[in-house]
């Protein structure tokens, strides 16, 4: 199902990543060593939108975002993300839909050190089939490293190698773009890069979806949702999402 958006403005292609959870359940183990991890959420995601995720620490919050993007199935509720009926998946044809739907950006970047920067992205291109290899070095200029394809992530600052993350994540041109603490281990100023790229993707009409436990990012989302206890707890509307550029923290 495709939702469309009522509050984006400024976007320069078609809205993309419209999701809807109902009832959204899951727990870890089982018997007297089950812990609840997801409680009966129930969230929309506007086609668009940039979405920034709070809570305290084993609130839900990468539970939620791993369930959106395929990586585990819930237990029960039903799922459609970005167009796509998830419920009920079984892990193989969630794989097939995280190749085709999302990107995926992580705190600690996850990139191969064997690899070079150009060789990271371009291994999920032919691992997905998705995208062309041609366009990765551009991809990389986008972000800001067209003079650091060739080096290793060691050879990279974790701004750089989480640009490199970035551009992976855009390589397959995925609908939604689920990152989880994607500025937690970088200082203000990096971090502030990585969010402005973030903010970009969304302006062309990705659907974004941000974890942080950093509440002051939560300015530049179209909504902010705070969870607790494996429940969403609020779901507040910025009138007006800030640029990046008068965020601090
Ligand atoms: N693979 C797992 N096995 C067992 N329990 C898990 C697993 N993953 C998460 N949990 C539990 O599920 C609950 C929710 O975890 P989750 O990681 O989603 O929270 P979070 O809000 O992202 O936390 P944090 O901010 O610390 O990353 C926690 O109680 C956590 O311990």
């Amino acid at each position: 199902m495709a939702h469309t958006s009522t509050a984006r403005t400024g976007t320069g292609g078609t809205l993309r990543g419209g999701s809807r959870l109902r009832g959204l359940s899951k727990a870890y183990g089982s018997g007297d060593a089950a812990v609840t991890a997801l409680d009966g959420v129930d969230l929309d995601l506007d086609a668009g939108e940039l979405v920034v995720v709070l809570g305290p620490s084993g609130s839900g919050k990468t539970t939620l975002l791993n369930v959106l993007g395929g990586i585990e199935p819930a237990d029960s509720g039903s799922v459609n993300v970005a167009g796509v009926d998830l419920t009920g998946r079984r892990p193989r044809r969630l794989a097939a839909f995280r190749r085709d739907h999302i990107g995926f950006v992580f705190q600690f970047f996850n990139l191969v050190p064997t690899l070079t920067a150009r060789e990271n992205v371009e291994v999920m291109v032919e691992l997905t089939g998705r995208g062309e290899r041609g366009e990765v070095a551009g991809l990389l200029e986008s972000v800001g490293l067209g003079d650091r394809l060739d080096n290793f992530p060691a050879q990279l600052s974790g701004g750089q190698q989480q640009r490199v993350a970035i551009a992976r994540a855009l390589a397959t041109d995925p609908d939604l773009l689920l990152a989880d603490e994607p500025t937690g281990a970088l200082d203000v100023a990096t971090g502030k890069s990585v969010l402005r790229l973030l903010q970009r993707t969304n302006r062309e009409g990705r659907g974004v979806l941000m974890v942080t436990h950093n509440a002051a990012i939560a300015r530049i989302a179209h909504r902010v949702v705070t969870m607790r206890d494996g429940r969403v707890e609020s779901v507040e509307r910025n009138a007006v999402p800030a640029d990046v550029a008068g965020v601090d923290w």
